[in-house]
């Protein structure tokens, strides 16, 4: 299947600075041409105008001549009349053409979002004054927005108006209300918190508090070169920590991705990240979607049509933690197959047999040989009875090409790509250790097998996290009898939070110092 949702539009090429290797040059361009990004409105007008509003609630005599310049414009000139319809408003949201519910929403069932327009909580009377917008995704669009009550910024969200979107987010303010409220009530695990919720014209609002910049901006303002180790270690352990948590409360959140991930106002001029975006999340055991994650992040069990557990985040978060450091997807692929021929041409290996031989979708991108396939140099000396169909035989098949996504950086292991990386100075013995920590940590991630992937306490031991000395491979503790999702009669999904019991630990146990 080919994407249809989640396409974003092109963020166009990076301001590249003169490089190492053009090799890697084109690469990053193309990644940033070819990922499409949430049309932003982040725009110089935007940021300029929400800087004077600011100031001007700051600053009370400028606030009272504002507030009443209707009057004071009377007082100049007694003709002078205002009309409210005829103040032309700022529009935020595109198209901003009125089409459904008595003109308040577009095309598309987005509200026309405008500066300065009130979302209400009718119920508390609260009002969030729209000022910017920060993102237009699949579910609605999200509004910076000033709440007077508590003098403060928060990011609102605004679902779109069509029944669909709406119950799903009803599902993503339950599962984030029980996270905050049950798992993380102090709020010291790495997820968004959601402070108010509200219907608003056949729309409905959720309040977050106000994050900044996503990864994803994060690694472009740093031209695709990708992040110091010392960064990454400390993101990959934030999100490690939220997703604990969110395994705990048995909750897949299904979208993980760096624009999915936020960076925290600094406290103590420390760094920090929060998860947000659980519009796609859903309780273990009780998986409804087949077609989810975004397709650079999709777990090899999402592609093939396999039941799917938290093990799907983890590698997700393999992939983020790859991408962090090199600046750039690992696997960029332009289709569903492209990204599965990566995976298997860059980690080694490919799906277990027994995985394969159940999986909904694996004559799409697999050949069953029969006999045991001996294996080549790519794959290791795998001993399998299938092997991945090659272009030509996906082509003779579907009578159409599969989408190729172009490599532009040499092809081969991931292993290689971290050390021959063109941006990071391995001179010291110590980086050269921290590298080798990091690609033990990336095995233990994106691990084809989801029964032996690791699970996020599992990996929040790895000396790459914990920043011990790496000695050699990382052995993980076992966690709880590995029954095989899909292999056996019932699964135990560890819903309520057993993955901790079994652990012996509490929430609490697992924190670091940031
Ligand atoms: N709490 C927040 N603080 C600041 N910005 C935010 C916040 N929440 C969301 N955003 C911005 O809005 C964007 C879209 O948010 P979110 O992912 O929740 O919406 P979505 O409709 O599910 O988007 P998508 O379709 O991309 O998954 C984010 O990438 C981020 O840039």
């Amino acid at each position: 299947m080919e994407e249809t949702g989640r396409e974003r539009k092109a963020a166009g090429p990076p301001p590249w600075a003169p490089t190492k290797s053009t090799v890697f040059r084109s690469y990053a361009a193309a990644v940033v041409g070819d990922r499409a990004e949430a049309p932003s409105a982040r725009g110089n007008g935007v940021a300029a105008r929400s800087s004077n509003l600011r100031a001007v609630r700051k600053r009370p005599i400028v606030a009272r001549l504002t507030r009443d310049i209707v009057q004071t414009f009377e007082k100049c000139n007694p003709e002078f009349n205002y009309v409210d319809s005829l103040n032309p408003k700022h529009f935020l949201t595109t198209p901003a053409v009125p089409v459904h519910n008595d003109g308040l929403d577009n095309a598309n069932s987005d509200l026309i979002l405008y500066v300065n327009l009130e979302l209400v909580n009718k119920k508390s009377d609260r009002r969030y004054i729209v000022e910017e917008m920060l993102g237009q995704g699949t579910f609605g669009q999200v509004a910076k927005c000033w709440d007077a009550e508590t003098n403060s910024y928060v990011a609102v969200k605004v679902i779109k108006n069509q029944p669909a979107f709406y119950q799903q987010a009803i599902m993503e303010v339950s599962l984030l209300s029980m996270l905050n409220d049950k798992f993380d009530p102090d709020d010291q695990h790495h997820i968004v918190r959601m402070l108010d919720f509200f219907p608003w014209k056949n729309h409905l609002c959720i309040t977050f508090e106000m994050l900044g910049h996503n990864l994803y901006e994060l690694l472009k303002k740093n031209n695709l070169r990708g992040l110091q180790l010392q960064f990454v270690r400390t993101f990959s352990r934030q999100i490690l920590d939220a997703l604990i948590v969110m395994k705990g409360a048995g909750i897949i959140h299904c979208d993980l991705k760096p624009e999915n991930i936020l960076i925290t106002p600094k406290v103590n001029s420390a760094a920090g990240v929060k998860v947000i975006d659980f519009g796609s999340a859903c309780m273990e055991g009780k998986t409804i979607y087949s077609y989810i994650q975004s397709r650079y992040y999709r777990s090899p069990e999402v592609l093939l049509g396999y039941p799917y557990t938290t093990a799907i985040d983890m590698w997700s978060f393999g992939c983020i933690v790859a991408e962090l450091y090199i600046g750039l997807p690992l696997f960029p692929g332009a289709s569903e197959y492209d990204v599965l021929s990566r995976m298997i041409e860059m980690v080694g290996g490919q799906p277990p047999d027994d995985l394969l031989r159940e999986a909904k979708n694996t004559r799409k991108f697999f050949k069953h040989a029969g006999s045991i396939y001996p294996g080549n140099e790519a794959h290791d000396g795998l001993r399998s009875s299938y092997r991945i169909l090659t272009e030509d035989e996906v082509e003779a098949r579907d009578s159409k090409k599969p989408k190729i996504g172009k490599w532009y950086f040499p092809r081969g292991r991931l292993d290689r790509l971290i050390f021959s990386y063109p941006w990071k100075n391995l001179n010291e013995e110590a980086e050269k250790e921290d590298c080798l920590a990091l690609v033990d940590f990336l095995r233990g991630l994106v691990e084809f097998d989801p029964n032996k992937r690791w699970s996020p306490l599992q990996a929040s031991y790895h000396p790459f996290i914990t920043g011990e000395a790496f000695t050699g491979p990382y052995e993980p503790f076992r966690e709880t009898p590995v029954i095989p999702v899909g292999r056996a009669a019932t699964v135990d999904h560890n819903p309520g939070g057993g993955h901790w019991l079994a652990a012996g630990l509490s929430p609490q146990v697992v924190s670091w110092k940031h």
